[in-house]
Parts: structure tokens; sequence; C-alpha cells
């Protein structure tokens, strides 16, 4: 392992992977490093290009600005899904749509596509073992109340996953079964046949971008061939949450030819959930491969790397600024009140990060509810109290447009509301979403405070739904406000200042309020654990001041903490919590 800084340059035309902590400059690094590359490189000619992949739409963002005018023309900086469907699924897709039975014509990007009652029906009408769904899980019984939610469940988390002999498969996840624990080896048994009824209507997952890509590199090996002529180089960042199936693609395409460049920090790998895998990262290894680390932070205080030095023991960071500032503070007490108490303590003006461990939280934070009331498992309750058919996912498409547009993000807001118009051509689908998203954004005084009642109200003239009977799903209706379910929705792309640490993978701000639903992170840390490489994210996110909050905590803890940490601890209540 060779140690370098984040201002060195290396050889363009080795494999590498670089392995470094927090705001160690390694998208810095990566942005000069393409630069060298296309000022030096006598291989990229005039029409070759540079890919860099790297995790989010925002982070693609981040680099080309980075980049600069005179050097982005000479790169292709995208997230894997769009690579691979640009350079791969889109111009070679016809090769699989016999066998998939893939509507070519009308594939048209990718998108998340979650269970709906009517696929659901159709695939376990006509599944190859539908005689074995017997009393009590016939397939009939199977599209009702739980057992539907705990199915829907249970499709919303099929993964493609390598078999023992390295072919890919579509699997079900053990851990979400549920309610269908006794028929899943059954079901399981013709799962691309669920997945076939969206192709057959050019309807591609994300993962379906993967899991075809691979399929076409392996049975076509020409098609490498292309991305190597087209890509000399190939780099890629964040490789700490990539999956197998894109680690295997970019083996291939570094077997001749293109120079692979991969960039992580184990330490950070916060997206198992998404099948991410660290393993995946730390066991990379190419013929040839050059290992480097940067062991500085150029992010943070002196107060800030020393806390992230406690917490983190595989590396110590070194101090590459230097500078002095406050020691970080863990407030115990109220999250708005210690929110008001950073504000005061930064000073007028000064802009504030807050960093939340769940969508709910960070929600509330932005309107700054109070969070005592805030229930963060209301979405599931909402799901399970309404088993209509269409109103909860035409209900929660419809919050999340019109929360989306409010933080000024129309793209996503018009993309969940068009998908409430698929049966209509496209020309209508864009002007009835715009026509139904500017009306419930005018109306939103209206409806934001009252029963959920009278959001469905406005949305029903627009879109046929059933009425309610009486029951549980009318008595949920009736006893929630728009505001308690819009609080617990997942934003796509969140630039605010106040978001889930997941959404600030990347960034850095001048100072962090980390707001933690539990304090084993500083506890009991132990970075092999994801739960507490989440916390560790969140802390580093800080350059000058670092403040955490959480509810209570016992002297004991509370002397343990003071002891381990260089960390200040502040009682807002004032009286002490003895628990
Ligand atoms: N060589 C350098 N010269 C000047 N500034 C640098 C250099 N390297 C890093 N920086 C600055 O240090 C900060 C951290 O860098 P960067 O965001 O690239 O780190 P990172 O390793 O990608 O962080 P993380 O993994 O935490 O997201 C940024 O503000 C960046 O501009």
């Amino acid at each position: 392992m060779i140690t370098i800084t984040s201002s060195d340059l290396i050889d363009i035309e080795q494999h590498f992977k670089i392995t470094a902590g927090p705001g160690a400059g390694k998208t810095h690094w990566l942005v000069n490093h393409i630069i060298n590359t296309v000022k030096n490189s006598a291989r990229l000619e005039k029409t070759r290009k540079i890919a860099c992949i790297t995790y989010t739409n925002i982070a693609v963002e981040t680099i080309l600005k980075r980049l600069g005018a005179g050097v982005t023309d000479r790169v292709e900086v995208s997230t894997i899904h769009s690579f691979l469907y640009k350079h791969v699924v889109k111009p070679y897709l016809h090769y699989l749509s016999d066998e998939f039975e893939i509507n070519v014509s009308k594939v048209n990007g990718h998108d998340t596509y979650g269970p709906r009652y009517s696929i659901v029906k159709n695939w376990l009408e006509n599944h190859k073992r539908v005689d074995e769904l017997t009393h009590p899980n016939s397939y009939k019984q199977l599209l009702f109340g739980q057992k539907l939610d705990s199915l829907f469940i249970w499709l919303n988390n099929l993964q493609y996953m390598y078999d023992s002999d390295g072919n890919l498969k579509l699997v079900g996840n053990q851990e979400k079964v549920g309610g269908v624990r006794k028929v899943t080896d059954i079901l399981a048994d013709d799962l691309i046949s669920y997945k076939k009824i969206f192709w057959s209507s050019g309807k591609v997952d994300h993962d379906d971008v993967l899991f075809f890509s691979y399929l076409l590199i392996t049975r076509h090996p020409f098609i490498l061939n292309v991305l190597r002529a087209k890509f000399p180089y190939f780099f890629l960042d964040e490789v700490q949450d990539t999956n197998p199936i894109q680690a295997k693609i970019i083996k291939l395409i570094a077997k001749e030819e293109t120079i692979v460049g991969i960039i992580g920090d184990p330490a950070q790998s916060i997206f198992a959930f998404q099948g991410a895998s660290i393993d995946e990262f730390i066991n990379f290894k190419l013929e040839n491969m050059v290992e480097y680390q940067i062991l500085e932070n150029r992010r943070s205080s002196n107060q800030i790397i020393d806390l992230l030095n406690e917490v983190r023991k595989d590396i110590a960071q070194s101090k590459y600024k230097n500078v002095d500032g406050e020691l970080p503070i863990l407030f115990i007490g109220d999250t708005v009140d210690a929110y008001k108490k950073v504000k005061e303590l930064c000073g007028e003006g000064s802009s504030i990060h807050t960093l939340s461990r769940d969508n709910p939280t960070a929600n509330a934070m932005k309107s700054l509810v109070a969070l005592n009331g805030i229930d963060t498992k209301l979405l599931k309750k909402f799901k399970e109290a309404d088993s209509n058919k269409d109103r909860p996912r035409i209900i929660l498409n419809s919050i999340e447009a019109v929360e989306f547009a409010r933080i000024g993000d129309y793209k996503n807001a018009l993309e969940k509301m068009k998908v409430l118009f698929t049966d209509c051509p496209e020309k209508d689908r864009v002007n009835n979403s715009i026509k139904l998203l500017q009306e419930l954004l005018t109306k939103y005084d209206s409806y934001n405070e009252t029963s959920l009642i009278a959001f469905y109200t406005v949305i029903k003239s627009h879109i046929p739904m059933s009425t309610f009977k009486a029951g549980a799903a009318k008595d949920f209706y009736d006893g929630i406000t728009y505001t308690q379910l819009a609080i617990c929705i997942n934003y796509k792309e969140d630039t605010s200042q106040h978001r889930t640490i997941h959404k600030a993978k990347g960034d850095e701000f001048e100072n962090v309020l980390l707001i933690p639903s539990s304090l084993d992170f500083l506890l009991n840390p132990d970075l092999e654990n994801e739960e507490d490489r989440v916390y560790y994210v969140g802390l580093s996110r800080a350059i000058n001041r670092l403040y955490i909050v959480f509810s209570k905590l016992t002297k004991k803890n509370q002397k343990f903490i003071e002891e381990q940490y260089n960390i200040k601890v502040e009682d807002l209540t004032k009286v002490h919590h003895l628990i």
C-alpha cells in the first residue's frame, strides 16, 4: 500500500485502488486525476472518453462542476445505472427481448416499479404452480388484507444474486417474507414471470439494468470491446457502496485495454439495504493494480478529527488544516431546543445542517415541527389500514409529488405524478400531471393541517378512486392530517438543510447537528456494524462545528462518554435524567 496525498499525481496507465477516510480528498483527487489523464493520455484521441461513475445524481453534478468547462466534453460522468442503460441496455436489449418477453420499443429509461394489485393478480393466476397454492394460502386468499401486504413487501425486496455456479438469479429476501412465509418456496419458483409482466409493457427497474447488462456483456462479449473502445479509462468513486453485479461488470471491463480505478472508504459503506457489500471494495483486485491510501483529513477542525479517530480504530487521520475549533457538544434534551441552541452558538446567518437517521425526523426538521408527537411508523400503518388496491398508491405518490415540488425538485415531482396517468397518451400524461400538481400546490393551505380526507377529495376530482365505506381505512383518513403522513416520505434527491445522513453522503457542511436514534455508536462503537458506520458518516460531514442531540442519557453513560471522547455533554433540560 502506497501512501499519497490528495495533491499527488499517479501513473495514468495502471489500474488503481484508493482507500481513504472521510474528508481525505478522494473526490478532489479524482477530479485532478481526470484532468491529468485528459492532459497526458496518448490513448484518448479525439473521440474516446473517460467514464467517471459515482453514486448519486447529486455527486455527478458536483464532479461536473469541479471539472470545469475545458474537460467535461472528454468525460462522461454518470451513475452506474445511467451509464449501463445508455451504453449496454438501450443499444442491445433486443438480444434478450424474446427470452424475457421485453417490449423493447416501449422501454424508455429505468425507474422504481413496485408491485401493483393488477400485476400481482395476473402473476398469481398464471403462476406455473398455482395449483399448489391451497387454503389458507390460495391465490385468492393471498390477494387480500395482511397476506397481500406481506406479498407486496416480499416482492418489493427481490434481489438479483449469484448462485453457487455463478449464475445470476432473481431471489426473494428471507427476512421479508412475513405473512407469506409458507408459500414463498412455491412463489419463488417463477419470479421471472412476475418481472416479465413489467418488461412486456416496457417497464425496466433500476436493478434490471444491472441484470440485463451483465447478461448482455457475458453472452455477447463484443459489447465489452465496444465499451473499451469508447472508454479507455473507467474510474469509480464511492465504491464501498457497490454491489456484486457492478463489481463483476467492472472486472470484466478491466480485463483488456481499459484502465480501471476505484476509490472508496469501507467505513463509509451505508447502503447494504440496496444490495451494496463492503467486501466487494475490500476484496477488489485486478492484475497489476496499485493500491494507495490517503491518511489526511482536509475537511474538519482538529477537535472533530479527534472525535472521528476515537470512533474509528483502523486508521488515524492526520490533521491537514491543523485548525482548532470548538469541542463537539452532545446535547441531552429536545431536538428543536438543541437546534435553537446551535443557532445561538453559531451566530446569526450561519448555515446549520441537521442530519437525521430517519426520514420522518429529517422532514419534521424541515418544518421545525416538535418531534415528540411524530409517529415514524405511520407510513406502515397507513398501508395496513387502507387495503384498497389503488387508493394508497395514488395518495402516497401525490404526497411525494407535492413535497418534492415544495423543496424545488420539480423533475422528480412530475415523475411521481406521471405514474398516476399511465393510461393516457404521453402528451396528456404530462399535461394532466402538471394540472393536478399545480392545483395541489395552490390548495396546500386548505388541506395540510386537516384530515387526510381533504387531500383525497382534491385528487379525486382528477383521478377516479374508490369512495370510503365505514371501517379501518375511513377511520385512518379521518384521524390523521396530511402533514403527519407527509413527514414520513423519502425525498428522492434532498439538497435541503435538513436531510437524512444517507442523503448527506459525499457532502460537507460548516456546522452540523447530528440527530441519531441511539447513542450506541458512542457507547459501544463498532464500525463492522453498518448502523455505527451511518453515524460515522454523519459526524464526518462537519467542517467547523459538530453537535449531537439525544433525548436522554444515564449519569453512568454520560461519565463514560466524557471520559472516552473529546466531547462536551450539555443537559438542556437542566434536570438530570436518572434512568
Ligand atoms: N489537494 C487539495 N487541495 C485543496 N483542497 C482539497 C484538496 N484535497 C481535498 N481538499 C478539500 O478537502 C475537502 C474534502 O475533500 P473531498 O470532499 O474530496 O473528500 P472525500 O475524501 O471525497 O470525502 P468523503 O469521503 O468524506 O466524502 C473538500 O473541501 C476539498 O475541496
